[in-house]
């Protein structure tokens, strides 16, 4: 079985204070990680929380408003680095495999915002008994300079090519909500929810829970998003949260 995990930026940092790693969270939810029956059989994306957003933010830059000053891109790029390099080695301190990809190297969107991400060194550091750990990054934007490309972005991509079996988004929140503030079950279409997404409480470019629900509703295979909580019940096989259901599958 292969495990498709997004860790929110939200959940490991501590979103309003700048370049500030949740130790707590990341240990939570590394340890669930580690104890988990997954093995090693999983791939692991984060956001970018209080490293991303924030300088994202200062530049002027998100999904689709890019930059050409190579400043702002060192700065955004170096903070994800920075959080990368955090979240694999408390992973590497629990025993699991994990190595670093870093997508700014590799991907690209075109004139119209399409995204071309390569993902052989990703199934083939998997098949090599690897856990890669990816995030949310800068991407070269063709007539655009550099945007954001998020996590949850990432995530679309990479299920497909490892042929995920589950894709988990873990957020600060226990699934996405209603009006009420009552966790949805299931949600297939983005209009029957769009009055009740928002964008994240925090400093956020890439739209927050309207941003996640619209990227994972392209996926074929259903996506769990569901609070921090949840992780050790989502790696159980269990469907905890909101199950994002956009495709063909059930
Ligand atoms: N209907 C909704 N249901 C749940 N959360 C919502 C809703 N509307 C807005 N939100 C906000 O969306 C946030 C989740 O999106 P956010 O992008 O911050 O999460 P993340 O992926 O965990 O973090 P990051 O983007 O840094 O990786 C929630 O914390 C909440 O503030
Ligand atoms: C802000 C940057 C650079 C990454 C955004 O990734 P996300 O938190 O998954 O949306």
């Amino acid at each position: 079985m292969t495990v498709v995990l997004k860790l929110g930026g939200s959940v490991i940092t501590q979103k309003d204070e700048p370049e500030t790693v949740d130790r707590a969270a990341l240990s939570d939810a590394v340890s669930a990680i580690a104890e988990s029956a997954v093995g090693d059989d999983i791939v692991v994306v984060h956001g970018g929380g209080s490293f991303g957003h924030h300088h994202a933010a200062e530049y002027g830059v998100s999904t689709t408003e890019g930059t050409h000053d190579g400043d702002g891109v060192r700065a955004i790029h170096g903070a994800m680095c920075r959080l990368n390099a955090a979240v694999v080695e408390a992973l590497t301190d629990a025993g699991v495999p994990a190595v670093p990809v870093h997508p700014f190297s590799a991907a690209a969107r075109d004139a119209d915002g399409g995204l071309s991400l390569p993902t052989a060194q990703v199934t083939t550091l998997l098949g090599e008994g690897f856990v890669p750990v990816l995030h949310g990054d800068l991407v070269a934007h063709a007539g655009a300079g550099a945007t954001v490309l998020s996590g949850d972005e990432l995530v679309v991509e990479l299920a497909p090519a490892v042929n995920a079996d589950r894709v988990g988004v873990c957020s600060t929140v226990s699934g996405v909500l209603d009006d009420d503030g009552t966790v949805i079950d299931r949600i297939e279409t983005f209009e029957a929810v769009a009055s009740a997404l928002g964008e994240s409480e925090a400093t956020d470019v890439s739209g927050g829970m309207a941003g996640k629900v619209r990227a994972l509703l392209a996926l074929s295979a259903p996506a769990l998003v569901f609070g921090p909580d949840a992780l050790p019940a989502f790696l159980a096989g269990e469907s905890p949260g909101t199950t994002i259901a956009g495709g063909d599958a059930d």
